[in-house]
């Protein structure tokens, strides 16, 4: 688990990261999400004890990164896919790290083989794709196997099949138990892959919830309803205190009376059981959901001060 509490970071006059809270749980794939410049890479850098943070701190399963004893042997982090020496081969690169940290040279092959890097151990990462260098990047992460990852932008410059990689990796590290803290500014990818999602702008926290909770939300409960009394039941519903507007700016009631309408405020559940208790007949029920990527659209379009109301509280320990 790591726990972030009271994070901040200033750069001279700017704050990079404003007291930022939030818990990535083990055996979870947790997102961190943001747009460019919103403070991912500060926080995971401050997490893993390459920063300094201004205030507060963080930890991993309750120590401090200084603190470890054994450090890639608890924590791998993918954050800078450039910082390896070009002219060094990719094994040459992990045996280097292995010895570093005191771990068996046997690693090295298996986790060259995990990344699907194994065919061009010998050569040197200068010639690696970006694509390559994201999987040795990966592959130094793995090294210790470690219970917790923090994984910046993991996706990077990987074709779709690499994605797909990356994604069932993830999924797969946290099944065994592990903590994954990832992050990216693409939602699609997170809605694919991430159990809960932590999102911060200007360095902010503005969600801390679950994928599913957070679509649910930026839709503000839109539901369309269709049926052959439509007035009667935007009657009962206007009655019962929801929104009811006219779908596609159409005049709600046809000539039959059959109209289909959108109603804010209420799941689709509370619209059947009023409608069964109406007697109306309904021919559509469907709840409209937006991409997550409108909802991160939504959430971070707005000032640094906006915060998006966290469904789960935000935990932080003290420390
Ligand atoms: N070493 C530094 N010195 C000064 N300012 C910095 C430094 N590192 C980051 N910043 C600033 O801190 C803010 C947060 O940057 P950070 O790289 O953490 O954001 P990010 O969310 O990871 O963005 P991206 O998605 O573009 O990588 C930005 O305004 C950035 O310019």
């Amino acid at each position: 688990m790591i726990e972030v509490s009271g994070l901040r970071k200033d750069y001279g006059g700017t704050r990079a990261v404003d007291d930022l809270s939030f818990t990535a749980p083990s055996g979870k794939v947790t997102g961190f999400l943001g747009p460019n410049g919103a403070g991912k890479s500060t926080t995971m850098r401050m997490v893993v004890g390459l920063d300094r943070p201004t205030r507060g701190g963080a930890a991993i399963d309750g120590v401090r990164y200084r603190d470890m004893a054994a450090p890639l042997r608890t924590v791998g982090a993918l954050l800078d896919t450039g910082a390896v020496p070009r002219g060094m081969t990719a094994a040459a690169h992990l045996r280097w790290v292995a010895a570093a940290a005191r771990l068996p040279d046997r690693r090295v092959d298996e986790v060259l083989g995990t990344v699907g890097l194994s065919d061009v151990a010998g050569k040197r990462v200068g010639a690696f794709s970006l694509g390559m260098r994201q999987r040795l990047g990966i592959a130094t992460a793995l090294l210790g196997d470690p219970g917790t990852l923090l994984l910046d932008e993991p996706v990077n410059g990987l074709d779709p099949e690499g994605v797909r990689w990356v994604r069932t990796l993830m999924r797969s590290l946290a099944a065994e138990g592990r903590t994954v803290l990832v992050s990216s500014h693409l939602m699609g990818e997170m809605a694919e892959t991430a159990d809960r999602v932590v999102v911060i702008g200007r360095g902010r926290l503005i969600a801390d919830t679950t994928v599913a909770d957070l679509v649910r939300r930026g839709s503000g409960g839109r539901v369309r309803v269709g049926g052959p009394r439509a007035e009667s039941l935007a009657a009962v519903l206007r009655d019962h205190g929801y929104g009811v507007e006219a779908a596609d700016g159409a005049a709600a009631g046809g000539q039959d009376g059959t109209a289909s309408l959108v109603v804010t405020g209420a799941e689709a559940a509370d619209i059947g059981e009023l409608a069964a208790r109406y007697g109306l007949a309904l021919h559509e029920l469907t709840p409209e959901r937006p991409s997550l990527e409108d909802v991160f659209m939504e959430i971070t379009g707005g000032s640094a001060g906006h915060v998006f109301a966290p469904a789960a509280a935000v935990t932080g320990g003290e420390r």
